[in-house]
């Protein structure tokens, strides 16, 4: 193994390891193979990219950097050269961490110093201009991510914000220096003092650069589109051969969309789904009291089988808030997660092949549940959502981040999951 990921959630590890898979394009990209927590096995020798999952996002920050340190032990055993930490394009994290007491910790595991912080994802819209981070045409701070029902992000200035997660000053190297180069690049990380930097970065040229100067780091940490130009550097320098990709020929099987993430766009893409497909929504509070549990969702799951049902309690942010202030954060995603997690349990032992996850916390909840092993990185299904093939389950899955996919991404993923490879 080359190259290893520490990601710190489900579907930010697919992210990365679509990324990864597929390279620049032309040179192809490494044998990814994305696993459901730290193995306890060693890898298989033909992978060339191990891409760890861990649900560390929102958990306490002391167990956030213990899992964070076991999995890059693993990595490093494995042979890697190199470590990516991988988290969200959105910076999702508290004032508290985790971002930062990670990075810090693998920074100093590692004794590096100058690691880049680049959260930029040209191609979902993530771009980074003088340390700032911009969803679309907003700044972070007025995207809805300041709704986000676990990590408000209320700050776009990635510095200041990441300041208040670490111990010492960040750095920040502007657009101006990366398009200079990546010896210009690499000169100025290096020359930098300050253990994490921001780097700018508006576009994929600018990730190619990123990825260049970083060719010797021994990490590197930012979004999905931080490893953009690594498999490049494995290739050139002969290390690895450049994948293309298998064919997929799509599983036949009963089919199921779950849906715990509120984002504006997850909420989006479910009233369209909704016009043309049986959907079951979730009250939480019926959840709370028992009322609605794994045999109602399952048995609506395989009662509408062959029409993309969903099953979802993406709410409304006041929805959300006031279920929270009833119940307890907690109290609620525990529920929520529970729920979601053994209903697919439940449906993949009763016969389901295809199963799609909307939501971080929830694919991760779901994902450990299922006992999937390690993961085959198929075709992507949207920028950053790629299918995954489980073979110990003998089922197909798509792992969406809650802001990712076009509006019609349910109906597009229980589709490709079928026939994805003709
Ligand atoms: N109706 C609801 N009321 C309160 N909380 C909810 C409700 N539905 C979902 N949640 C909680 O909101 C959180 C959604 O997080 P999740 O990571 O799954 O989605 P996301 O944040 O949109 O996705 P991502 O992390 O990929 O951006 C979960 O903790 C979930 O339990
Ligand atoms: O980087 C992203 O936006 C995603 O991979 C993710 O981590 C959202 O949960």
């Amino acid at each position: 193994m080359l190259l290893g990921v520490i990601a710190d959630d489900f579907t930010g590890a697919s992210d990365i390891a679509n990324t990864i898979a597929r390279g620049n394009g032309e040179s192809g990209g490494l044998v990814t193979s994305q696993y459901m927590g730290i193995p306890d096995y060693n890898a298989d020798p033909t992978v060339e990219a191990g891409v760890i999952s861990l649900k560390s996002r929102s958990v306490p920050k002391a167990d956030a950097v213990a899992l964070s340190l076991e999995a890059l032990r693993w990595l490093k055993a494995q042979g890697c050269r190199q470590i990516v930490f991988k988290y969200c394009s959105t910076f999702d994290s508290t004032p508290q961490g985790n971002i930062g007491p990670v990075a810090q910790a693998l920074a100093a595991e590692l004794g590096v110093d100058g690691v880049v912080v680049c959260p930029a994802f040209p191609k979902a819209g993530r771009t980074i201009y003088q340390g700032h981070l911009f969803v679309h045409d907003r700044l972070l701070s007025e995207s809805g991510m300041q709704n986000h029902p676990l990590t408000p992000m209320t700050d776009a200035d990635i510095r200041r914000w990441l300041s208040l997660q670490v111990t010492g000053d960040v750095g920040l190297i502007s657009l101006n220096t990366v398009r200079q180069g990546a010896d210009a690049l690499r000169q100025a990380l290096a020359q930098d003092g300050r253990q994490l930097v921001v780097v700018d970065a508006v576009d994929d040229s600018d990730l190619a650069i990123i990825g260049r100067a970083c060719a010797e780091a021994p990490l590197v940490t930012g979004g999905s589109g931080a490893a953009l130009g690594l498999p490049a550097n494995f290739i050139a320098s002969g290390q690895a051969r450049g994948h293309h990709g298998g064919g997929f020929a799509g599983a036949v099987g009963p089919e199921a969309i779950l849906a715990g993430s509120c984002s504006g766009a997850t909420r989006g893409q479910v009233d369209h789904h909704a016009k043309g497909h049986p959907v079951l929504p979730i009250p939480v509070d019926q959840v709370m009291t028992g009322e609605i549990g794994v045999p109602q969702l399952l048995s609506f799951l395989l009662e509408h089988s062959g029409k993309a049902p969903l099953a979802y309690s993406s709410a409304t942010p006041e929805e959300v808030r006031a279920a929270q202030e009833r119940y307890g954060r907690e109290n609620v995603s525990d529920a929520l997660d529970r729920l979601f997690a053994s209903t697919a349990q439940a449906f993949l032992d009763q016969g389901g092949k295809r199963l799609v996850v909307a939501g971080g916390e929830t694919s991760g909840a779901v994902a450990q549940a299922l006992d999937l092993g390690e993961v085959m990185i198929g075709p992507e299904i949207d920028p950053g959502v790629p299918i995954l093939i489980s073979a110990r389950r003998d089922a197909v899955l798509a792992l969406k981040s809650g802001n990712f996919g076009q509006q019609d991404f349910f109906r597009k993923a229980a589709n490709m999951l079928a026939w994805a490879g003709s």
